[in-house]
């Protein structure tokens, strides 16, 4: 079971009563006060224990039937942690995961070593459990996923209208530029011809991109105080940060007169007329009063005092242990923070404030957890997993079990509290199961002395590749091509990155056989094995074209080696085989 939080809890203790054997809990966080309202095995004095530890000790309380608990404390990315070894013992997997990149690793492993999986996820009212049988019913990846909504650079940062947007610009550009770690001083030519490329690319209003660009140059001075070992007492960073911010940048703003001609201008925020204000509000109450009141909406000299009080806490851990402090709806800092500027520049710019509990939703991209919710999903979760299991007699389970299967919705719109629809068949358009995959273990022996050249060769004979293929290691990097030959007399163990838990991608130059892709294990003892896999042919259609989409798309990035990246600016396909339709540059025609 990988996750040990809302859906994990209610999921462990239906396992448990239903008598699995053995469970093996993993997750890599430890509890926090606001994971006790709904994950029901935690309790007060559990905060900042390990959830996986926590999680198995709670349920042996009633574990009457002696299921046997075994729980890691750790990212379940993590190969060294979790090898292929370990994940071959398990007869099934639960997600009960919160983010995409783990559950698409999970289903990754899952395709890799055809194990079953159950994965499942609530967002308020609705929930999904979805049982995943590797190339017999569609994996996680086979339907794609909505990308979070973005806002255009120009509305954030010079003409906000919507309290979101005042709320991504303190969250992702005020705050990311100060505080976070990719806040820097000394910025590349590189790195500010590309700003500026983006920045055109948006908008063609010069005097725009320039002030955008000035103001980013004029972060430094608040970097600079932030990351002084200055006495927060004796630092000015407050009044530089208002001043600049809520001054200085919203004149210049107001300076661009196309900005304005059909928009309302902002007003620039006085911080003289607050000052005397502030003094007394500081006399009376403390910064602390005032954050922990999180529903009501604060005044605009609220918002100050609050913002003075977090820019002084912020500072003062920077100066003292911190090195950068990311944003983290969690960590109350940043969250006043962000709260109190976000507020303010909505007060400049005439857009409603919000109160501290609904610029954390938005600031932490949260829909509230429902308890119900989770227990009803995780409920399906163990019983579709139930009558898995009650059916697993016949060598073909999993054809079995897709046509009994089905994945299961609920919701909060009558009539539709759950609702379930057939399992159906992979997309034969799915990056991730439409073509071939299995582990190759490796023995330590060949692992050591076999060269590029002997795996190549091996990988033609085993699987049929009549013509040349093409190697790519790990998500990007082309290791062998008919053109590229400098590591084929390399051992493996020479080729930066190649290491257990990464993986190969070979696809044949001549488009006959489709793509496969090998997980690399190093922990077997006997002989390299090579997994038993028939390849597919690819399928053309009519115009002798491939009709398989595995290529990079235009734009995409592929890198070289690990210095060397290459911008695709045409597909893939049309300069694999001609190198003339490249642009002549110093790589080697190595695409
Ligand atoms: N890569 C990962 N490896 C192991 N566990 C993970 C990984 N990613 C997420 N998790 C765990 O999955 C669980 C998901 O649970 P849940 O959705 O209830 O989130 P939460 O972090 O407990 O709550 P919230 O995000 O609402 O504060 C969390 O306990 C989280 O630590
Ligand atoms: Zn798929």
């Amino acid at each position: 079971m990988v996750g040990a939080g809302g859906i994990g809890c209610e999921l462990l203790k239906n396992l448990v009563l239903s008598h699995v054997g053995e469970i093996h809990i993993v997750d890599l966080d430890s509890i926090t006060l606001s994971n006790l309202n709904r994950q029901f095995l935690f309790r007060q004095k559990d905060i900042d224990k390990s959830k996986s530890l926590t999680v198995a000790e709670a349920v042996e309380a009633f574990n009457y039937l002696n299921v046997k608990l075994v729980p890691h404390h750790g990212n379940i990315m993590d190969s060294d942690l979790f090898p292929v070894s370990w994940w071959s013992e398990f007869s099934y997997v639960f997600n009960a995961l919160d983010n995409l990149e783990a559950r698409r690793y999970v289903n990754q492993i899952c395709l890799y070593l055809k194990k079953p999986l159950m994965e499942s996820g609530t967002t308020g009212y609705d929930g999904q459990v979805q049982p995943i049988y590797p190339y017999v019913s569609e994996c996680f990846d086979c339907q794609p996923k909505a990308t979070p909504k973005s806002f255009p650079v120009c509305t954030i940062r010079s003409t906000p209208s919507q309290p979101v947007h005042c709320i991504t610009w303190a969250k992702e550009f005020l705050f990311a530029q100060i505080f976070d770690e990719t806040s820097t001083n000394d910025q590349s030519e590189a790195d500010r011809a590309n700003q500026r490329r983006k920045l055109e690319s948006e908008t063609e209003d010069k005097a725009e991109i320039e002030n955008m660009l000035r103001e980013n140059d004029e972060f430094n001075e608040l970097r600079n105080i932030v990351k002084s070992k200055t006495s927060t007492k004796d630092s000015n960073f407050f009044e530089v940060l208002v001043n600049k911010i809520f001054s200085t940048d919203i004149e210049r703003l107001l300076r661009i007169d196309s900005l304005w001609k059909s928009r309302r201008k902002p007003t620039p925020l006085r911080i003289e007329s607050y000052t005397k204000a502030l003094k007394e509000l500081s006399a009376e109450r403390s910064a602390k009063d005032i954050v922990v009141d999180e529903t009501r909406v604060w005044s605009v000299l609220e918002n100050l005092f609050v913002l003075q009080a977090a820019s002084s806490a912020l500072h003062e851990r920077l100066a003292s242990s911190e090195s950068f402090i990311s944003f983290d709806k969690d960590d109350d800092d940043t969250l006043n923070f962000v709260v109190a500027s976000a507020n303010i520049r909505a007060f400049i710019f005439g857009i409603e404030l919000k109160s501290k509990f609904d610029i954390k939703q938005i600031a932490g991209n949260i829909i509230p957890a429902i308890a119900t919710t989770n227990a009803i999903i995780a409920g399906f979760s163990c019983l579709a997993y139930l009558n898995y299991f009650n059916q697993i007699t016949s060598s073909d389970s999993f054809h079995k079990a897709f046509s009994s299967s089905s994945t299961i919705f609920t919701s909060i719109r009558p009539n539709k509290y759950i609702t379930s629809a057939a399992l159906i068949e992979p997309s034969k358009k799915c990056p991730s199961c439409s073509h071939a995959r299995g582990i190759l273990r490796f023995s330590p022996e060949d692992l050591n002395n076999m060269t590029l050249e002997g795996l190549i060769q091996l990988i033609r004979d085993h699987y049929g590749f009549d013509d040349d293929i093409s190697v790519i290691l790990g998500k990007s990097k082309l290791i062998y091509d008919y053109d590229l030959e400098d590591n084929l007399q390399k051992k493996l163990t020479e080729i930066n990155g190649f290491k257990a838990g990464e993986t190969l991608l070979i696809q044949d130059e001549s488009d006959a056989l489709e793509n496969l892709e090998l997980y690399i294990d190093t922990n077997t003892s006997g002989k390299t094995l090579f997994p038993t896999l028939k390849l597919k042919e690819k399928q053309m259609d009519n115009d002798g074209e491939n009709k398989d989409e595995d290529m990079p798309e235009q734009g995409e990035v592929i890198s070289l080696d690990d210095d060397e990246v290459v911008e695709l600016d045409e597909p893939v396909e049309t300069r694999k085989r001609g190198k003339e339709s490249l642009d002549g540059s110093s790589k080697k025609a190595k695409l």
